[in-house]
């Protein structure tokens, strides 16, 4: 047996992972494109960095509340049966009262710091994930990604108010981005543990409609994604160099899904669902780039 195995997690490991730190990176990360491309020059950092750290704190809040809400579910199913709320080893009030800290801290921050505007769209955001999603959405209807995305796709609207305390037009072309690849990037996941989800009686897509529907809106998807990553380039928010990186991203998106759509494998779900989380993060950084490369005038 693996040595990890044996090993019990510490406690501060324990609440550490309740709060799907690697999850929250990349929503960080989505969060800090919003904030630096809210403005033709980059924003201060000092502020942008203190409204991060409330998005963060209030991120990770909404996951603890997460996995409290869904303990007994969790520990149903082989990849989240190590959560300390569904060991027990953290008991409800402990994930809790951590929940309340984390969430509570976030968003005094972000009303002290940023502006009150962000202030009240995180608070939605957590409301929109934690309660709305988790509890209601998530056990009820395979469209519960679909509706319950929106509050994922949140993170750069929330860096882009935080910095100028207003939601234009690019913050939701941002949002939508996020919400289209949403789709695709759960129902990838839910097809390699499609047993999983029907153990714990979870509505999802595969289980509700099979394989082979999940497969062809997995591509549908894939392809409005496609689209919806033009955006930024055709009114005008980023250059060519984003417009190469958007498309070759996307290309390597849509071949996946469309081998997916071919193949039933869950080797290449698999594959598809670890590059979705790639995908968004350097299309994400391409946004970045091209707008480093105008401020410095390199394009
Ligand atoms: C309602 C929307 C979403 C659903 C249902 C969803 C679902 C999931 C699930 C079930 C996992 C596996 C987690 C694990 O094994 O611990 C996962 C992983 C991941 N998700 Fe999502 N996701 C959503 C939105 C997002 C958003 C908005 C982001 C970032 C902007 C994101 C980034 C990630 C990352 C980075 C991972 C990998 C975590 C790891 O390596 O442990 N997800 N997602
Ligand atoms: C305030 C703010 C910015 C909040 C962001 C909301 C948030 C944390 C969105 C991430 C979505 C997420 C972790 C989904 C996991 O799905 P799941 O919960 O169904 O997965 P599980 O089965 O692993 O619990």
């Amino acid at each position: 047996m693996a040595t990890q195995t044996l090993v019990a997690p510490s406690r501060f490991v324990e609440f550490w992972q309740l709060g799907k730190p690697r999850v929250v990176s990349l929503i960080v990360f989505c969060a800090a494109a919003g904030a630096l491309l809210a403005t033709p020059q980059w924003a201060v950092a000092s502020h942008v960095a203190i409204s991060l750290v409330g998005i963060a704190l209030v991120a990770m809040g909404a996951a603890a509340v997460n996995c409290l809400v869904e303990h007994k579910r969790d520990a149903v199913m082989s990849r989240t049966a190590r959560r300390g709320t569904a060991k027990g080893t953290v008991l409800p009030w402990e994930a809790g009262l951590y929940a309340a800290a984390l969430t509570g801290s976030g968003l005094w921050l972000l009303a002290t710091f940023a502006n009150a505007l962000t202030m009240w769209l995180t608070l939605a955001t957590f409301f929109g994930y934690a309660v709305v999603y988790t509890r209601w959405l998530k056990p009820a209807t395979p469209q519960n990604i679909v509706i319950g995305g929106a509050a994922g796709a949140m993170p750069p609207v929330l860096g882009w108010a935080a910095v100028t305390g207003t939601v234009p037009p690019e913050a939701a072309v941002l949002f939508l981005l996020i919400y289209t690849w949403t789709p695709p990037h759960f129902w990838a996941l839910a097809l390699y543990r499609r047993l999983d989800y029907q153990k714990a009686g979870l509505p999802m897509l595969p289980v509700t409609h099979g394989p082979a529907y999940t497969r062809q809106m997995i591509l549908l998807y894939a392809l409005a994604l496609f689209a919806v990553s033009l955006l930024p380039f055709a009114i005008g928010m980023s250059g060519w160099l984003y417009l190469a990186i958007a498309c070759w991203f996307n290309a390597g998106f849509v071949l996946r899904s469309w081998r997916l759509y071919r193949t039933h494998d869950e080797q290449v779900a698999r594959g598809l669902f670890f590059y979705s989380i790639k995908y968004l993060a350097f299309v994400f950084g391409g946004l970045l780039v091209d707008r480093l490369a105008h401020v410095i005038g390199w394009v």
